[in-house]
């Protein structure tokens, strides 16, 4: 039995290592090609406002610059934008801005807006977003140093700071919506589009 049918593997328009295990798991073969977009440049200037607008426009915008580097190849693009009220969050660039995000964070809920989009040669075929809520404990300035201090440099990989399969689960009183969504790729949907393509033999 296989359980991919594809003729190629799938292009993964992603650095992720979180993306790229989920999709190892779950016996899907890829090639993995980092968009390298300027994100926030392709926020701005869509003028989109609500997370889960914005984490779609970047996982199509991801999808479509590897896709056109790569014709013919069916392109798999992600991007999870993290919301608290108004505000939204992107990964912290260094521990000082960790710090200040885990302040804002803790002692409240936020959400986390997961996108997918499936493009070939230029055209969008899939798009689509999972949202999990998250409910951060108060934390105390000497608990997020001593969180930081345990996960490192870790903690500039993920949106939040945190990975939630890690240290970061115990950040939290509450957690609503599933893994994938949370580690940012809304896997299930994105795997009924491609049985639905009969690239799957699952
Ligand atoms: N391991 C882990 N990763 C997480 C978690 N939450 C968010 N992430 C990762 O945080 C990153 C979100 O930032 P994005 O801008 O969407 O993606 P990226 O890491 O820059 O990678 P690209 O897809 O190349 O843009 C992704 O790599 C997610 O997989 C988590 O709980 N655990």
């Amino acid at each position: 039995m296989t359980v991919w049918l594809g003729s190629q593997p799938l292009v993964l328009a992603s650095q992720s290592l979180a993306r790229q295990a989920l999709l190892l798991n779950a016996g899907i073969p890829f090639d993995a090609f980092p968009a390298a977009i300027d994100e926030r440049a392709v926020q701005h200037a869509s003028g989109l406002t609500t997370p889960g607008e914005i984490a779609v426009r970047l996982a199509e915008e991801k999808a479509a610059a590897v896709s056109a580097r790569h014709p013919g190849r069916l392109v798999l693009g992600a991007d999870q934008t993290l919301a608290l009220g108004e505000r939204t969050f992107n990964k912290p660039a260094d521990r000082a801005q960790a710090v200040a995000q885990l302040r804002s964070l803790a002692g409240r809920r936020h959400e986390l807006h997961s996108a997918a989009a499936l493009v070939r040669n230029g055209q969008i075929l899939f798009s689509d977003v999972s949202v999990a809520r998250m409910t951060m404990r108060p934390l105390s300035d000497e608990q997020i140093d001593t969180y930081l201090n345990e996960v490192g440099e870790a903690a500039t990989t993920s949106v939040g700071a945190y990975q939630l399969e890690g240290l970061g689960v115990h950040l939290f009183s509450a957690v609503h919506g599933d893994l994938f969504t949370i580690l940012g790729l809304p896997l299930v949907p994105v795997l009924e589009f491609l049985r639905s393509q009969r690239l799957l033999g699952l």
